[in-house]
C-alpha cells in the first residue's frame, strides 16, 4: 500500500493512478506537460495541491533535457505549457497560483542580463522542485493549527469525534495532507477518538482514497455514506467537521468537493463547528465571492457507471457538478499554515501577512 500520490526526481516524474485505488496500486509515468494535462483532467491524480504540484513538475521534465536558443524562447515555453496545464480543470486555484508565479519568475529572470538561458531554466527546476517539500511542511503546520482549532472549539481536551469529507489526505498532495493532516495531528496527540469519512460519491474519494489512507495508518476510523451526514451528527457526538478547499475567495466562501455545502448546513442545523483546511495557495483574493468561482462539471458516466458496472438507468439526463461553494457564513474558520482565520477577516488578515 502506497500513500505516496507523486515519485519525482530530476527529469523523472510518477503518479499513483488513483482511478485504480484501492484495489491496484499503479504509478504512471508522466514524461511532459501532455502527460500532465492528461492525468489531472482523467483525475487520475487529484487534490487541488497535488493537480498543482504535478501540474508543474510535468513542465520541469519536460524542460529539462532541452537546451534553450534564448531566454525569450524558454519564457515563452514555460508561459504557454503553465496556462495549457491551468485548463485541465477549473475550479482548484493552487495550478493557477503557481503557474502565475512562474511565470512572474520567468519574466523576471528574463530581463536579468546577468542571468544565463541555463541559470534560468536551474532556477525554474529550482523552484518546481522546492514545492514539494513546501507542501509538506505547510500541511504539518495545517495540521498543528487545525488541531488546536478543534479542540478549543469542542470546549474540551479531546479526545474527540470528528468528520471529513472527499479525500484531503496524503493523495490530494505531497504528504501529510490538509484536512486529513489536522486529523493525523489529533491523533498524533492522541486527542482523536474517532474520524468519520464520507463515501463521496461519485468519484468515492472518501471509500476508495480517505478510508485506504485511514486503514493505512491505522487510525479509528468509519466510513459512512454521503447521506447519512445528518443522521450521523444528530446521534454521534461530532465535535467538528474538518474539510479541504479547491478555492477560497476573499470573503471566505470556499468551493469544495460536491456535497461539502449540505454538510455545512447540517452542521450549522447541529451546532458542529465547520472547518476549512487549506494551504494559502488554495486561497484566490483575487476573486471577491464564491459567486465568481467556476465550478466544474464532469462526464455523466462517472455517475451512471461504477468502473464498467452500470448503476444507472440508460437515458436517464445527470447533472455532475464536481463541487458546490459553502458560503463563509457557515464557516467556523478557515485553518492555515500561517494559523486560523475567520472568514471575515480572511482578506484583510491574509493581504497583512502577505504584505499585498
Ligand atoms: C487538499 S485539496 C483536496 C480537495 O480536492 C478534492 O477535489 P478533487 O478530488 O475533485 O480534486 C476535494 O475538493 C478536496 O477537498
Amino acid at each position: 500500500m502506497s500513500l505516496q500520490s507523486i515519485k519525482y526526481t530530476t527529469g523523472k516524474l510518477e503518479i499513483l493512478d488513483q482511478l485504480l485505488l484501492p484495489v491496484q496500486s499503479k504509478y504512471l509515468a508522466v514524461k511532459g506537460v501532455e502527460d500532465g494535462w492528461k492525468v489531472i483532467n482523467k483525475m487520475q491524480v487529484r487534490g487541488a495541491p497535488a493537480i498543482a504540484i504535478v501540474g508543474c513538475l510535468s513542465l520541469a521534465v519536460e524542460i529539462f533535457p532541452e537546451a534553450y536558443e534564448s531566454k525569450k524562447t524558454l519564457r515563452q515555453e514555460i508561459e504557454g505549457k503553465l496556462n495549457y496545464l491551468v485548463s485541465a480543470r477549473p475550479t482548484a486555484v493552487n495550478m493557477k497560483i503557481a503557474a502565475d508565479e512562474l511565470i512572474s519568475l520567468a519574466n523576471e529572470l528574463t530581463k536579468d542580463e546577468a542571468v544565463t538561458v541555463d541559470d534560468m531554466k536551474q532556477k525554474f527546476l529550482d523552484v518546481t522542485e522546492a514545492m514539494l517539500q513546501k507542501d509538506i511542511s505547510d500541511n504539518k503546520a495545517i495540521g498543528a493549527n487545525g488541531a488546536k482549532a478543534v479542540l478549543e472549539s469542542s470546549g474540551k481536551d479531546g479526545p474527540v469525534r470528528v468528520l471529513t469529507h472527499c479525500n484531503t489526505g496524503s493523495l490530494a498532495t505531497a504528504g501529510y495532507g490538509t484536512a486529513l493532516g489536522v486529523v493525523r495531528k489529533l491523533h498524533e496527540l492522541k486527542k482523536l477518538e474517532h474520524v468519520y469519512c464520507t463515501e463521496t460519491r461519485p468519484y468515492n474519494q472518501g471509500a476508495r482514497l480517505t478510508a485506504y489512507e485511514l486503514v493505512h495508518d491505522k487510525l479509528p476510523a468509519t466510513l459512512v455514506l454521503d447521506s447519512m451526514v445528518a443522521a450521523l451528527l444528530r446521534a454521534k457526538n461530532v465535535a467538528a467537521v474538518v474539510v479541504g478547499a479547491d478555492r477560497v475567495a476573499a470573503n471566505g466562501d470556499t468551493a469544495n468537493k460536491i456535497g461539502t455545502y449540505q454538510i455545512a448546513v447540517v452542521a450549522k442545523h447541529h451546532g458542529v463547528p465547520f472547518f476549512v483546511a487549506a494551504p494559502l495557495t488554495s486561497i484566490d483574493l483575487h476573486i471577491p465571492s464564491g459567486d465568481h468561482i467556476i465550478i466544474e462539471e464532469r462526464p455523466d458516466r462517472e455517475m451512471t457507471h461504477v468502473g464498467e458496472h452500470r448503476i444507472a438507468a440508460p437515458g436517464i439526463n445527470c447533472w455532475n457538478p464536481a463541487f458546490d461553494v459553502t458560503p463563509a457564513s457557515l464557516i467556523t474558520g478557515i485553518i492555515t499554515e500561517r494559523g486560523v482565520f475567520s472568514p471575515n477577516k480572511l482578506k484583510d488578515e491574509i493581504s497583512a501577512l502577505l504584505e499585498l
